[in-house]
């Protein structure tokens, strides 16, 4: 197949022959070593505000499934934090693994969460997402780690929609959605300039992600691997 996945013969390793890119100076995922993050003083807390109403449909685009927001206004955004200006709220989706020792993309000291939720915001200085996207200041996203522990209720709404879509390309409303509620009570992150994690790898994004992790179920983390059968890292 032509198409980029995770497995051997079109996993990551192979990615650089059609996304050359794969070797440039700012790609991600990273291994973020804390004792080489510094404090900033400089940098603000971040400020989310997401209107349920924005959220659109979950798609399942064959690599993970993507919740989508209406981004035609300012309804969903992101603003301060490491940015400057205003970041509209385009999509969510996850990363995972075959079980819980894996699946994160990033990791912090080494360490690999069963999975990693990603809001992908772009900047409203360009006219759409697909504009930003090739902008080194084009798009931010926010990332959170899922760690093992209780059953996490608010993923679970997300987990249900993923019935209706089990194929490539289905898709299904999923409205009045709030993506607050699958954020950390701290909102301390980390940040550092980097692309997007799969194919085009566009080194665009300002990558912010949050210290505290969220809680997911061994059995969330199984419905998920049986979600999408392209195994993630
Ligand atoms: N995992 S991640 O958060 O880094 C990530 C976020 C978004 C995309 C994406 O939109 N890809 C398709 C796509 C669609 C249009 C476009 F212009 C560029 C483009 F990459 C890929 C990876």
């Amino acid at each position: 197949s032509n198409g980029w996945g995770y497995a051997d013969h079109n996993g990551p390793d192979k990615w650089c022959e059609n996304f050359p890119i794969a070797n440039g100076p700012r790609q991600s995922p990273i291994d973020i070593q804390t004792g080489g993050a510094s404090y900033a003083e400089s940098l603000k807390p971040l400020k989310l505000q997401y209107d349920p109403s924005t959220s659109l449909d979950i798609l399942n685009n064959g690599h993970s499934f993507q919740v989508t927001f209406a981004d035609d206004d300012d309804s969903s955004t992101l603003t301060e934090g490491p940015i400057s200006g205003k970041y509209r709220l385009k999509q969510f989706h996850f990363h995972w693994g075959a079980s819980d020792d894996k699946g994160s993309e990033h990791t912090v000291d080494g360490k690999c969460y069963p999975a990693e939720l990603h809001l992908v915001h772009w900047n409203t200085e360009y006219p759409s997402f697909g504009e930003a996207a090739s902008k080194p200041d084009g798009l931010a996203v926010v990332g959170v780690f899922l760690e093992n522990g209780a059953e996490n209720p608010n993923l679970q709404k997300v987990l249900d929609a993923m019935d209706a879509i089990k194929c490539k390309g289905k898709q299904t409303l999923f409205t009045n959605f709030d993506p607050t509620v699958l954020l950390p009570e701290s909102l301390d992150y980390w940040m550092y300039l980097g692309s997007l994690t799969t194919p085009p790898l566009l080194e665009s994004v300002t990558w912010i992600v949050c210290k505290q992790s969220i809680s997911i179920s061994t059995e969330q983390v199984l419905l998920m691997t049986q979600f999408i059968p392209v195994i993630q890292a």
